[in-house]
């Protein structure tokens, strides 16, 4: 890859994951994992001026705002922090300061609260508005969740505060409500919450008030914005704060030099451990608001602040047994169990081996001392063994060659790390798995039904396979625990009603691999029926075979009439015909087909469509007279493909009104056809 190619590859990589770590609050990767990657982008930019771009990750605020709340623009801009890691780089950092400001320098040192940013707007001593980060420019409106949060002050104590001003500071789930969530998820079977950050975050965008405000959460500020504020400095802003009726941590220190605040991250680094929230750092900030003033920011962050990230804490303990875990989708996870141990504020008890490529790199055996280190997950990782404690007889961890539910031989495609049991339709998690990505909203969408009841139907021997849901009755589900007359009757409703889903859909819901919502849609769109998408092509005639005739199989013939449809891949075709040459598989879908499940197109679908744009790419931006959707629809149901950013493969851009410049530029340049709404309805 050209150092471009490597800068680009990596900015959308870095925006995808800034996405579901800020928006989704679900992040993929490890903070650690991510800084690693941010830096590796710095320095190739560095290295490569020439591809300079004000819109990279690495000059922006990570945060975005979300369509669910009223976009609000931030008076004061909100800025990230600048991360260090070691001594030399604070003792840089007080060289940078001090070829700007002239004098002594004071700093105050904070603790790195690990939570979701906020901004609290009071106007005359009341509460009026809350926004989050969003992109250090604009935010979301959050003022009725964060009303509910107990140390948020409504109306300020003090008599005499300015008449307007704002204060940052972050919102944050102590380790205990945190925990006491958890245990509440795991006793419903639900999916446990990662980290306090994310669960704080996420609450923060839930739409229903009401919820959030059972949620434990608080608000800790630690910086004011606003005109001719009565302060000279950061410290006399906390105390002031305090003052008022803030929640502004006690926690922080007012010390002279660099070597003072190596002290304070020595104590904190070990004391944070006691602290009923999580925080992950030291914030230094210059003390004197005018020296701050003086240094002033970059793109992202204040020169006069800077982040000291504490490193993930290590513990070591022994490995007691490795288990293998199947996903829902047969995936195989090995499994550390692990004498129990405490970090950072849980008992930690297992952790996962991710594969068995990573065991082996570790070279690590049963009876092993291990490092485990606790970054930003919920579920902690070996990162190290301890060879000079390795027992005398302890041999080679030999992985595991048959799954442990059904003791079917496990296989290992070529190209992927993870080992999978193939018995799909036998195999109980995968049994589970495939029947709950049936039932599920993008799916099927059936109510009455969760993840805890597929289970339950399935434990009970009711329900093998999605097919046995259109069989079940109110008679027989209603013996199963905690189900009432009327919880039961919406189940076998809600499974009726699923009979209207569109056949795109039921293509999706039958869980074949690599067959996502996109990829049925595609299908769908192909075939339009099921009738079509299983059929075998002919097989050859052997009596009249000639020289020159097409001898490849049927199921060959199917690959190739896979894969000539566009975006469709070896991959997902080979899983197809897999699919629709197993007998079980047909028999499922003619048990699906009787009882009268959507398997073609509908009339209203049909119509419509065309091949128009077949082979041409959409770029959509800016505001409509029709809704986005309908425009987006319009292009794919015409054959043509939309995508989400202009690269030199798009082929139109429908521009809209107040679409961004930058977009506009990058179009310009890249000499992409520009046209708008009226006159691509005209291409129609
Ligand atoms: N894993 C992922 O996929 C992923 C993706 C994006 C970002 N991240 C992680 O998020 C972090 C970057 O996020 P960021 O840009 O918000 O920076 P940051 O969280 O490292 O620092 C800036 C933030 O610190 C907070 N803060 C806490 N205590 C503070 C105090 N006393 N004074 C001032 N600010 C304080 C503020 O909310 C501020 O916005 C990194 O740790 C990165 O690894 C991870
Ligand atoms: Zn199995």
């Amino acid at each position: 890859m050209s150092p471009e190619e490597q800068i680009l590859a990596l900015r959308n990589e870095l925006r995808e994951h800034n996405y579901n770590y800020y928006v989704n609050d679900n992040p993929t990767i490890s903070d650690f994992e991510f800084d690693k990657k941010l830096e590796q982008l710095k320095q190739l930019e560095a290295a490569n001026p020439e591809f300079f771009d004000p819109n990279s990750p690495s000059v922006r605020v990570g945060g975005e705002i979300t369509k669910n709340f009223e976009t609000v623009k931030h008076e004061y801009r909100m800025y990230s922090l600048d991360n260090s890691y070691s001594k030399e780089d604070l003792l840089d950092w007080e060289q940078r300061l001090r070829k700007i400001v002239d004098g002594p320098i004071e700093y105050v040192c904070e603790l790195k609260y690990d939570g979701a940013s906020i901004s609290l707007r009071y106007e005359k001593g009341v509460f009026v508005k809350a926004v989050t980060r969003g992109d250090g420019t604009q935010g979301d409106n959050v003022t009725a969740n964060v009303r509910t949060i107990k140390s948020v002050p409504l109306k300020l104590r003090a008599s005499e505060v300015p008449d307007k001003f704002e204060i940052r500071g972050e919102i944050v789930l102590p380790w205990q409500g945190f925990h006491k969530m958890n245990q509440e998820r795991e006793a419903q079977g639900l999916e446990l919450y990662r980290n306090p950050r994310n669960t704080a975050s996420g609450s923060l965008k839930l739409q229903d008030s009401s919820i959030v405000a059972q949620r434990p959460l608080e608000c800790l500020l630690y910086q004011l914005a606003g005109d001719n504020l009565p302060v000279q400095s950061q410290y006399d802003s906390l105390n002031l704060a305090r003052d008022w009726g803030f929640k502004a941590p006690a926690e922080s220190q007012l010390v002279q030099s660099i070597d003072e605040v190596l002290q304070y991250i020595e104590h904190w680094d070990v004391a944070r451990k006691d602290l009923p929230y999580e925080t992950d750092g030291v914030v230094i900030k210059v003390n004197s608001l005018q020296q701050q003033e003086e240094l002033g920011f970059t793109a992202k962050a204040p020169r006069w602040a800077m982040a000291y990230k504490f490193a993930a804490e290590q513990v070591s303990t022994r490995l007691n047994e490795i288990t293998y875990q199947v996903g829902r989708t047969g995936a195989i996870t090995p499994v550390a169990n692990l004498e129990p141990v405490e970090i950072s504020g849980t008992t930690v008890k297992r952790a996962s081996l991710h594969n068995a490529d990573q065991i082996e790199k570790l070279d690590i055996r049963v009876g092993d001392e291990v490092y485990v280190e606790k970054g930003g997950e919920i579920i902690p990782k070996i990162v190290a063994v301890e060879l000079t404690k390795r027992p005398d007889n302890s041999s080679p961890t030999e992985y595991a060659t048959r799954c442990p539910e059904c003791d079917t031989e496990l296989v290992r495609k070529e190209g992927e790390a993870q080992h999978f049991c193939p018995n799909e339709l036998g195999c109980p998690p995968q049994i589970k798995g495939r029947i709950e990505h049936f039932i599920s909203r993008k799916a099927m969408d059936i109510d009455g039904i969760g993840a805890e009841t597929v289970g339950q139907l399935v434990d009970a021997g009711l329900i093998s396979n999605y097919a046995d849901l259109y069989d079940l009755t109110v008679e027989q589900v209603l013996p199963l625990e905690r189900m009432a007359q009327k919880s039961a009757e919406n189940m076998i409703n809600g499974i009726q009603a699923s009979k209207q889903i569109p056949f795109e859909r039921v293509l999706f819901a039958l869980g074949i691999r690599y067959v996502g919502e996109t990829v049925a849609k595609k299908l769908a769109k192909h075939y339009k029926s099921m009738d079509a998408l299983i059929a075998l092509p002919e097989a050859p005639d052997k009596e009249n075979l000639d020289l020159f005739a097409d001898v490849s199989s049927p199921t060959e013939k199917k690959l190739e009439e896979l894969t000539a449809i566009p975006e469709i891949g070896d991959r997902i075709a080979q899983t197809v015909v897999e699919f629709i040459v197993d007998e079980r598989q047909q028999a499922i879908l003619e048990r699906l087909k009787n009882a009268g499940l959507q398997f073609s197109l509908s009339e209203e679908q049909l119509e419509g469509q065309t091949d128009k744009l077949v082979g041409k790419s959409f770029v959509v931006s800016g505001v409509f007279e029709m809704s986005r959707n309908d425009l987006k629809k319009l292009i794919e149901d015409n054959g043509g493909k939309v995508s989400s950013s202009l690269s030199s493969k798009t082929d139109f851009l429908i521009r809209g009104d107040k679409m961004g410049p930058s977009k506009l530029a990058k179009a310009e340049k890249l000499g992409i056809t520009m046209i708008s709404e009226q006159e691509f309805l005209e291409m129609l």
